[in-house]
């Protein structure tokens, strides 16, 4: 368990409170002329993964005062026990090992007295021999034909991690091709299967419970398009397989447990692409290359584990956004990746940030007087350029950003590489720099526009500047690299969760919709008008009747 210790009555948060009336101002690009090596002073690199952190509104003394609040935090113990298999994840008894799944050390790490190591090699063994069979070919659907094409049926941590992956990882894919499925919304099955042949379709039904409702009502609907032309149940064994921590449901469904890959309760589903939820990752991208993905991580593991918090990734990300979140009011933070593979990263991040530390309770139970989680957004560059970076440089508020790119491209097409990270470098330095009412002036004079002219239009060209970014080069987004790069952010969703002092492993607050659903679902069945509701959604169910 962890301790309860009130982040804002820490003696350095009221140090760094005090410390924020000195710095609030302070102008970026002028902590670059007093220290000519600030860049060295606050960039660390990691194996291919270089953290540049230089252009933020931090000085050496916040990042000291920062520091110091992790230790009050406890952090070091904190990490300790989620490395322990400690059931840090209180509120629902359980202890939180995505670590485990990827613990190519093999060292031993104990749940409730039992090595949790076996049982995640084994399993890996065993999507390594299926996956091998479905590439190869050898493993054939009920009319003798091999594989073409899978389909992964989940839903949020059983979608969201696989999808993102595969489509990170692109450059690495084989001939299968793959779809994810997640909306209940019959549109997304629907469009789906259209053009897919049975005979060839390999459906993995992904769901840590398996009892979620969206997955269920697809999964059930995939088999009804399945038994259309199989007509035999028992080929069902050849088609369906099953991802899942609960192998009861699983036989309920029909699915013979022999094809169920499973996981266990001590991994969180938006933790879950390391487990056999990424049997589709694997199946796109090959074993060998699975492994990869969990050797990288398994290496940002032991740098979080390992290295002083001074020079530790995921550490300084989770001080440098608090930073933001708790002193400068900041609301949301924005991921920003300049790559095309990278497109779905945000997208995770949002279920990994904001179903992690989107919470007003405290581990004392109590409710908290200071700001958590920060709402995550974000697209690839350079399309959010033209969309809503109007608004990062000159709207009202302040948003902290994570601009990432790869210095080698897998598709180096002419000069589209180099135009790319020109954006890239041109965005960090534009956010910091701004630009003054005196070169808009310059600017002006220089194509030879009177003052008449151009002085109405001064203060719509002048950017404050002052916007504070980290910026993430790597090599090359690679299996490894990529592992290394998601275990880094889980990490500091972890570090900033455990100085929140909230639980980042539960996720209570998406319960009370779903009871809701699951009431209202028997309502819609006949025409009678409804009455039980509240006015607006009496009013809504009624002429959605009145329409259907
Ligand atoms: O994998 P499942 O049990 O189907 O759960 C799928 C998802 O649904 C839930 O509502 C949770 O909010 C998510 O954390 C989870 O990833």
């Amino acid at each position: 368990m962890l301790k309860s210790i009130p982040f804002n009555r820490t003696l350095a948060y009221q140090k760094l409170l005090a410390h924020f009336e000195t710095v609030q101002t302070a102008q970026i690009k002028d902590l670059f002329q007093e220290d000519p090596a600030r860049f060295e002073q606050f960039s660390l690199r990691f194996e291919d993964i270089l953290l540049d952190y230089s252009k933020n509104r931090i000085t050496g003394e916040t990042r000291r005062l920062l520091l110091e609040l992790a230790q009050e935090c406890e952090l070091s113990d904190a990490i300790g026990k989620l490395f322990s298999g400690d059931k840090i994840n209180a509120t629902e008894d359980r202890a939180v090992l995505h670590v485990a799944l990827r613990n190519r050390s093999n060292t031993p790490i104990d749940v409730d007295g039992e090595d949790v190591m076996p049982l995640v090699n084994g399993v890996l063994e065993k999507a390594r021999v299926f996956s091998e069979k479905v590439i190869s070919g050898d493993w054939k659907g009920y009319s003798g034909k091999a594989i073409t094409d899978v389909v992964n049926i989940g839903i949020g941590g059983s979608d969201l991690g696989p999808v993102m992956v595969t489509e990170a990882l692109k450059a690495y894919k084989n001939h299968l091709n793959l779809h994810f499925v997640s909306n209940v919304d019959g549109t997304h099955i629907a469009e789906t299967l259209k053009g897919l042949d049975p005979e060839t379709t390999l459906f993995l039904i992904a769901s840590k419970t398996f009892t979620t409702q969206e997955t269920m009502a697809n999964a059930h609907s995939a088999r009804d398009w399945f038994l259309k032309s199989a007509a035999d149940e028992s080929a069902v064994a050849k088609h369906f397989v099953a991802l899942s921590t609960n192998a009861k449901e699983v036989a309920k469904f029909g699915i013979d447990t022999n094809n169920m890959f499973e996981f266990w309760d001590w991994v969180g589903g938006r933790y879950s692409l390391w487990s056999a939820i990424g049997l589709s990752i694997i199946l796109s991208i090959g074993f060998d290359n699975f492994v990869q993905l969990l050797e990288g991580a398994h290496a940002m593991d032991n740098h979080f584990r390992e290295t002083p918090f001074e020079q530790n990734i995921p550490v300084i990300l989770a001080l440098v956004g608090i930073w933001y979140n708790n002193f400068f009011g900041a609301e949301s933070h924005v991921i920003l990746p300049y790559d095309q593979y990278l497109h779905r990263f945000a997208a995770y991040f949002q279920q990994g940030d904001m179903e992690s530390n989107g919470k007003y309770v405290s581990r004392g139970g109590e409710k908290v007087d200071y700001q958590t989680g920060p709402i995550i957004w974000g697209e690839p560059g350079t399309n959010g350029q033209h969309a809503f970076y109007q608004l990062i440089h000159q709207g009202t508020k302040l948003i902290p950003a994570d601009f990432i790119a790869p210095a080698i491209s897998h598709n180096p097409l002419g000069d589209h590489h180099k135009m790319l990270l020109s954006n890239f470098f041109a965005q960090t330095e534009a956010l910091m720099n701004g630009k003054s009412r005196e070169e808009v002036i310059a600017e002006f004079e220089a194509k030879g526009v009177s003052p008449e002219v151009y002085e109405p239009l001064v203060a719509f060209k002048v950017f404050e500047g002052n916007r504070p970014t980290n910026s993430i080069l790597v090599k090359e987004v690679t299996p490894r690299t990529l592992g290394s790069l998601i275990a880094a952010y889980e990490h500091k969703i972890f570090v900033q969760g455990v100085i929140w002092n909230i639980y980042s492993f539960d996720q209570w607050g998406v319960e009370l919709g779903k009871q809701l659903a699951s009431k209202i679902y028997p309502e819609l069945q006949g025409s009678e008008a409804v009455s039980s509701h509240d006015g607006s959604t009496n009013g809504l169910i009624n002429a959605y009747k009145a329409w259907r």
